[in-house]
């Protein structure tokens, strides 16, 4: 690992950052930090969850304040005093949690944010050609409320790109991205670089930062611990800067007599109409997840994965109440607290707003999602809520899941992303559940907190409980599963023992290929990913 400049000394620098520090509390939570961002540079920024990265960034994008330090932008020191100041300056940004109304379509979010008083036809016409040029194909006209968590991320990107910045901050933006649509994202951000451009570029993923990245800052504890070039590391010696000391593996001990386990989550000829245009219909689904066993499911987002995850956690109720039984019980027709009570729990993908209130205490999300199934642990005889319960409850989980934070008891808009992640699996895990169904468990956590999620959902496994992931990253579930099953176009394979799967047998059910029948045409995946 190099010195202490963030880019070539003799590079121009677009962007430097000189001391710059931000106090939340008692936490600073970046601490004099240094930073250099060359012309045409694609700079990866490098940390752990809760190192300081999108502190960083808010601040250069005029979102939040710093306490001191400068920025200077092309050689100038600059105050940047707003998202529109920087916008205006050059600076676009792709924010970690999405900011789009969901009742918009694309252009209308789009529109709201250029602010130029152009009609919205010709706003859709731009975007469109903008997507379809940069190989992110858009349709302006769909309601963001319809549209999946990748293809949400597009519209940022896009809306990020029309404004035509001279840098483009990105902040995790692949993870929750197909391997294809990332590849996509990839030869965008080449072509950016041909044209001059420079790049931020936050992300736990360091596979694909040795890949675009030019040079990398790495973040511990909101301190710059060093710079170095990707392309000279391995991802393990990335982790290891990351978190200090090395990461450990994943051990996944093998799941014994599972044929006479007890089928803990049975679904049977489920079936679903697509809500709206955009969603996709649910096709005689079966599956049987047993204690002891956790079953993935792989599949391109968008496949069916959001409305399979709603049917199963009773966010939307099932006319047929057969077609969904936990523990021996047709569940279809109860809802997400009748299922709780059954002694299931539930991730969603969406951490902000979906898997956690954002503007309530971390004790606060505890008593919202438990108060049911946890009633007497926290809610008094005569109703009143026990609070040292709850906010012990909640300390337990910070401390079994290594939640960092910069108070006692903070909102949940407060912690970093990767660290919410953490406290709301660990709310689940915490209640010992005898059904896990997980949808992303690790998104935008970093290879440690990964590491730790995924060997404490093959331990809940291993104790009795029966453990459904869904997940677009394939090296995860073939590091967690017992079987997978791959989800296509609203149909779910069967699901496939981990010893007989392959990468190239789930790319061609992922591409849409019959079990069996793999002389179908071959999904773009399957070829990626061999
Ligand atoms: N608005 C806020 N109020 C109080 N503390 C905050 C706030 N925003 C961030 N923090 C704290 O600052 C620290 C740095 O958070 P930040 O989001 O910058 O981390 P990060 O490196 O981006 O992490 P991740 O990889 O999880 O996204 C964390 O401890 C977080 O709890």
């Amino acid at each position: 690992m190099g010195g202490t400049v963030g880019s070539d000394e003799g590079a121009v620098s677009l962007l430097e950052v000189r001391g710059l520090t931000k106090i939340f509390g008692s936490l600073k939570a970046c601490d004099a930090i240094n930073l250099r961002i060359a012309k045409g540079e694609t700079h990866a920024l490098l940390g752990e969850n809760g190192a300081g990265k999108s502190t960083l960034v808010k601040m250069l994008f005029g979102a939040l304040e710093p306490h001191s330090g400068g920025i200077f932008w092309n050689g100038q020191p600059v105050r940047i005093t707003s998202p529109g100041h920087a916008r205006k300056l050059g600076i676009g940004m792709v924010f970690q949690h999405f900011s789009l109304f969901e009742a918009l379509t694309a252009a209308e979010n789009i529109a709201l944010s250029l602010d130029d008083g152009a009609p919205i036809g010709t706003i859709a016409a731009k975007a469109r050609a903008l997507s379809y040029s940069y190989g992110l194909p858009l349709d302006p006209n769909a309601l963001v409320g319809d549209l999946s968590v990748g293809e949400r991320q597009r519209i940022e990107i896009i809306r990020c790109l029309l404004q035509t910045p001279e840098l483009v901050i990105l902040d995790e933006p692949t993870s929750v991205l197909t391997p294809q649509e990332a590849d996509k994202l990839f030869e965008t951000l080449e072509r950016l670089r041909a044209e001059g451009k420079s790049i931020l570029y936050i992300s736990h993923r360091l596979e694909e930062v040795k890949r675009i990245c030019d040079r990398a800052t790495v973040l511990r504890h909101g301190k710059v611990v060093g710079h170095c070039n990707p392309r000279e590391e391995t991802a393990a010696s990335l982790a290891r800067m990351m978190v200090g000391s090395e990461v450990r593996s994943v051990e996944r001990p093998p799941a014994v007599g599972m044929a006479d386990a007890k089928p803990l989550l049975e679904i049977v000829k489920l079936d679903r109409k697509a809500a709206t245009p955009f969603s996709i219909a649910l096709k005689n689904i079966n599956l049987v997840v047993r204690a002891g066993e956790v079953v993935g499911i792989a599949g391109v987002a968008g496949n069916g994965q959001s409305e399979f995850f709603e049917a199963v956690s009773g966010e939307v109720l099932q006319q047929n109440r057969a077609a969904i039984r936990i523990r021996d019980k047709e569940v279809g027709n109860l809802d997400i607290t009748g299922r709780r009570l059954l002694g299931a729990a539930f991730v969603p993908e969406e951490r902000l707003g979906h898997g956690a209130a954002p503007g309530m205490k971390l004790s606060e999300n505890l008593l919202l999602s438990r108060h049911a199934t946890d009633g007497k642990a926290f809610v008094s005889k005569a109703g009143m809520i026990r609070t040292h319960a709850i906010q012990s409850a909640a300390q337990r989980i910070v401390e079994m899941m290594d939640v960092r934070k910069s108070a006692t008891d903070p909102e949940a808009a407060a912690l970093s992303g990767g660290n919410l992640q953490k406290f709301i699996v660990g709310r689940e895990l915490d209640r010992k559940p005898a059904v896990m169904i997980v949808n992303q468990p690790t998104w935008g956590v970093d290879a440690g907190a990964a590491a730790h999620i995924r060997q404490a959902l093959i331990e809940l496994a291993r104790n009795g409980s029966a453990v459904l992931v869904i997940s677009q990253d394939l090296d995860e579930l073939f590091e967690i599963s017992d079987a997978i099953a791959v989800m296509h176009n609203g149909e779910l394979s069967a699901a496939i023992p981990i010893a007989e799967v392959s990468y190239e047998k789930i790319g061609l059910l992922m591409g849409g290929a019959e079990p069996g029948q793999p002389q179908a045409a071959p999904a773009p995946i399957a070829a990626e990913i061999a």
